[in-house]
């Protein structure tokens, strides 16, 4: 479990102090996936820095499993820090060192036997599916296999906890998604609290229980994602569901009537709101556009609808009561 409250940082800079984080909660529970996103400078690396005390807070308190971190001293916060994994942007693995050698590092360090050590590690390249590169060197390995190595060097002090700092950003999407679907399988086999740092809504989407925006230092929404998602008036369930590409701008200047950006959740989705709509107020529509995405166990459905030339108010309202979320986007 991590738990952060009311932890604030400031930096103090020659123009006046920068306030990285202001007043900032968050609870993550035992065994959930919290991804917090935010712009670029939006404190997102702070924060994670705050959570494992490589940045001291300003104020506030970090607790990790019940465990108060600010108040440790410096040999309790490095057992601390044993039970807190941390997965890199870049990697981090050193190129002089073979894969099997870069994940035992952490085990050198804690003073593990050597026997034990090459037992351990042959675990864990086994767990992110490396078992046979164990000898191949960083260069030898693609990104989504040094990224592989970084988790299981992460893991090998067996944390309870662990921290992703934009994992997946140096990678390709195929790549990304086997990453994620890893890291997912991960935190349900080993039962680990994970809090992610990310700019990409996808990750969220992928494999976060909970989502986190941060904006200016400040939280300004968090939630279950299943919850998010239920309200119409969230910025981060604004950005999850179908990607539709915009209106070919050509089609666009074409149409005399009016184009709908239509989003449907739950058990919305298999019902034929578009057929009741057509009869009930005798329209042309044309779906121009759709997709349906399952996010957090909810299905979501996104239709870009076109309707002919004319008072649409009372269609549209129609398809607000039902539920669905509409914007008039031509
Ligand atoms: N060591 C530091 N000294 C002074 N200011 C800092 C320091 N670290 C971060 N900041 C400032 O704190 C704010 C938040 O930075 P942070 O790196 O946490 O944001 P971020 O959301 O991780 O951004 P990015 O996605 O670009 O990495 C920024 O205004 C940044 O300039």
């Amino acid at each position: 479990m991590i738990r952060l409250s009311g932890v604030s940082k400031v930096f103090p800079g020659r123009s006046g102090d920068v306030v990285a984080l202001a007043d900032v909660d968050i609870e993550v529970g035992r065994g959930e996936i919290c991804g917090v996103v935010g712009q670029s400078g939006a404190g997102k690396s702070t924060l994670l820095r705050c959570v494992n005390l490589l940045e001291r807070p300003s104020s506030g308190s970090v607790e990790i499993d019940g465990v108060e971190l600010t108040t440790l001293d410096a040999a309790a916060l490095r057992d601390a820090r044993r039970g807190i994994g941390t997965v890199f942007q870049q990697f981090a693995l050193l190129s002089s060192r073979s894969a099997a050698d870069n994940v035992a590092l952490p085990l050198e360090v804690a003073g593990v036997p050597r026997a034990r050590r090459r037992e351990r590690v042959r675990e864990l390249l086994e767990l992110v599916g490396l078992e046979d590169r164990a000898d191949a060197h960083p260069a030898q390995l693609s990104g989504g296999q040094q990224q592989r190595v970084g988790i299981a060097r992460a893991l090998a002090t067996e944390p309870r906890v662990l921290l992703c700092d934009e994992a997946t950003s140096a990678l390709d999407p195929e790549t990304t998604d086997q990453i994620l679907d890893l890291l997912r399988d991960l935190n349900r086999r080993l039962d680990l609290t994970v809090l992610l740092i990310t700019h990409e809504m996808h990750v969220v989407e992928r494999i976060c229980d909970r989502g986190v925006l941060l904006k200016e230092g400040r939280v300004v929404e968090s939630g279950r994602v299943a919850d998010l998602l239920a309200q119409p008036r969230s910025v981060l369930a604004a950005g999850l569901g179908p990607k539709l590409p915009a209106p070919d701008p050509d089609v666009a200047a074409r149409i005399e009537g009016t184009l709908l950006d239509v989003r449907f959740l739950g058990d919305l989705v298999g019902e034929p709101v578009i057929a009741d709509l057509v009869r009930r107020f005798d329209l042309d529509v044309s779906v121009v556009g759709g997709g349906v995405d399952v996010i957090a166990g909810t299905r979501i459905g996104r239709l870009h609808l076109q309707l002919p030339a004319g008072d649409h108010a009372g269609a549209i309202a129609h398809l607000r009561r039902r539920g669905a979320e509409v914007e008039v986007i031509a």
